[in-house]
């Protein structure tokens, strides 16, 4: 079993590379370090150097990353991946620099999600410079679609340590690699692409003065205010440029009693199974932001 110690990035192909940056910045408050990279922009939220990359070219997620604990961990990895039959991509020197990491590999999960697995991740020693006030304290999970929410499970769950922390039925299976709720989380979609990405806010205040703001500056508003009666916290989505939806959200539950944990299993068809305040669906979640048509080679799956 390969553990995952956290999530790393969302590194996502953008047409309009200074669009998808200004609303990073401008809108969701992120804050652009630049590399110095042509084509590339690097977006941070937290002590990680960044959470988010844009590459310039067509639209479309590239890969979700997670960090493991070392080089030697992701030597193993690396075996283990092919013991089971994938067929797994190792970074060059330039592609690890890219993305601010030590090493990196990469393979598409049985879905067609492509995953990024890296060791070393650089942290800045430098405080946050947000882009705008949003109070984002933390990249905060990710969320991936596949056909089916149970075989998705058993993939995250025996090939690694991510633990069910709550079902909402078929639909949706949210998962733990560490205390918070879930850093991982599956949506059933018939086709796989990157459903949203979440980032967490410092209090409540901010998720409605963003909220406000999203508003008056004609921002989509997919869903929200609400309150997921899974993790508890307060959220809102919306949708930005590139076909990629953001999340932020107050208040995600932490796991700290690990043995005493049940997860629970809600009914999707319940009103409040998504929003226990039972606020109108604006918009249902769009379609998940689709692989980078370059990235996903037929065949590649097991
Ligand atoms: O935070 C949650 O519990 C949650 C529930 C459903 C869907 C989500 O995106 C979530 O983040
Ligand atoms: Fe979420």
């Amino acid at each position: 079993m390969i553990e995952l110690t956290d999530i790393a990035y969302v590194r996502s192909g953008a047409a309009d590379l200074e669009g998808a940056v200004r609303f990073a910045t401008d809108v969701v408050g992120l804050q652009h370090v630049d590399g110095g990279e042509p084509g590339v922009a690097h977006l941070r939220a937290d002590g990680r150097h960044h959470c988010l990359a844009f590459v310039e070219g067509v639209s479309g997620v590239i890969a979700s990353a997670f960090t493991v604990a070392d080089p030697g961990a992701l030597a193993l990895a690396e075996t283990e991946l092919e013991t089971r039959g994938f067929r797994v991509w190792r970074g060059s020197a330039d592609d690890a620099r890219s993305r601010r990491v030590g090493e990196v590999i990469g393979f598409d999960d049985p879905f067609g999600n492509r995953i990024e697995l890296v060791c070393g991740q650089q942290t800045l020693a430098s405080p946050v410079v947000p882009g705008r006030g949003s109070g984002i304290t933390e990249f905060g999970h990710l969320c991936l679609d596949a056909p089916d929410v149970a075989d998705a499970h058993r993939f995250w769950s025996t090939t690694f340590n991510a633990r069910a922390s709550d079902w909402i039925g078929d639909a949706a299976c949210l998962m733990r690699i560490d205390e918070v709720h879930h850093k991982l989380a599956v949506f059933r979609g018939d086709e796989p692409g990157l459903c949203h990405v979440n980032f967490q806010v410092a209090e409540l205040d901010d998720v409605f003065r963003n909220w406000h703001h999203l508003q008056e500056r004609g921002v989509e508003i997919e869903m929200g205010p609400g309150r997921h009666p899974q993790s508890g916290a307060v959220f809102l989505y919306f949708l930005g440029p590139e076909g990629l939806t953001y999340e932020y959200s107050y208040g995600v539950r932490r796991i700290t009693d690990e043995a005493a944990w049940r997860p629970r299993y809600f009914d999707p068809a319940e009103p409040g199974s998504i929003d226990m305040w039972l606020g109108p669906t604006q918009k249902p979640l769009t379609q998940p932001q689709a692989p980078h048509p370059q990235l996903v080679p037929e065949g590649i799956r097991p």
